[in-house]
């Protein structure tokens, strides 16, 4: 039997960063939601203990350090587990992207195996197990629009945000998560963003007061590494996005947009220096 799971990127309408800790996280303060942009996982039982991951893109690794390998060995230890799996990864999500592709893919291995072994494991718990292999993962097991705090992996169920359009454009470079928020100092915040804001625009469904409230701290440091990502934004800004914000640590910005007619201009803008652009919708 193959069962199949999507794996949806995430975009951050607000990231925060409250304080650097103890333990080298930092604290943050994250409104996250889905967008129609998804890998697609396929898995398989193997009855050999052993876990293969597969991938049609030659740019992930498909070893142990695959997110969806790790969430996979973490199941298996945890619950006893001496079935093998097969698991095929169909890559549509760009890589270090801001977008929490590898999360993604493994929430939906912790989602699709606990299926496929009839393990009954409760959301709850996948997301603590989410927990341990990365601070995004529990987000990534909801889903939905969520207010995120500690190190992001404790989660408070917030409205959706009003449907729109989205226009996602990856510039052709590499950023760390670890090195963006190791760069990061507090004391170099001109503004930070509301999540009360965000959180009063979407419960009233009020698409301007999204775009009003959207905020990234971690801005400050990729644009400043970065100045094409900083050129990304205004172009996107000049092209007609209602409101424009970088995902994460980034690379990708988002646009949101909420008249259709508007769409090819700024597609059409975008793709004449950017290769990888996407026009998706919310995931609501
Ligand atoms: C910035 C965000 C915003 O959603 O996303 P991405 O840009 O990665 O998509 C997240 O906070 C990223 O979450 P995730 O990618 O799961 O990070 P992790 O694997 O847990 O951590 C990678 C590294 O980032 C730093 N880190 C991460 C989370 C956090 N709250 N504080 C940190 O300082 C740590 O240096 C850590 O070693
Ligand atoms: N299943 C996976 N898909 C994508 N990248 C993965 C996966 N597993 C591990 N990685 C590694 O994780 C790193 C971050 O990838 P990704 O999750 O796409 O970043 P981000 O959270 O910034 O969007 C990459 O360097 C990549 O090699």
């Amino acid at each position: 039997m193959k069962i199949y799971e999507k794996a949806p990127a995430k975009i951050n309408l607000i990231l925060d960063v409250l304080r650097r800790r103890e333990d080298g996280f930092h604290e943050v303060e994250m409104i996250m939601t889905m967008v129609d942009l998804a890998d697609r996982l396929e898995m398989e039982p193997l009855s050999r203990d052993q876990i293969i991951i597969s991938s049609q893109v030659g740019y992930i690794p498909l070893d142990e350090k695959n997110l969806a390998f790790q969430a996979a060995q973490l199941i298996k230890e945890r619950y006893g587990v001496k079935q093998g799996v097969y698991i095929h990864l169909d890559k549509k999500i760009p890589v270090a992207a801001g977008l929490a592709g590898g999360s993604s893919d493994a929430a939906a291995t912790l989602r699709g195996l606990n299926r496929l072994w009839q393990l009954g494991i409760s959301e709850r718990e996948l997301c603590e197990l989410g927990a341990e292999l990365g601070s995004d993962v529990p987000f990534c097991v909801t889903g939905g629009t969520a207010l995120a705090t500690g190190r992001g992996e404790r989660l408070e169920r917030i409205a959706n945000p009003p449907q729109c359009w989205v226009v996602l454009a990856k510039p052709p470079i590499n950023v760390s998560t670890a090195d963006v928020y190791g760069r990061f100092r507090v004391n170099k915040v001109d503004k930070h963003p509301s999540a009360a804001a965000m959180r009063a625009a979407l419960e009233e469904g009020s698409f301007a007061g999204m775009c009003a409230s959207l905020g990234n701290v971690l801005e400050q440091v990729t644009l400043n590494m970065h100045p094409e990502v900083r050129q990304l934004k205004e172009s996107m800004i000049r092209l007609g996005a209602d409101g424009v914000l970088m995902s994460g640590s980034g690379p990708t910005v988002f646009g949101l947009v909420s008249k259709e007619a508007k769409l090819s201009r700024i597609y059409n803008g975008l793709r004449g220096y950017c290769k990888e652009v996407y026009v998706v919708r919310m995931l609501t």
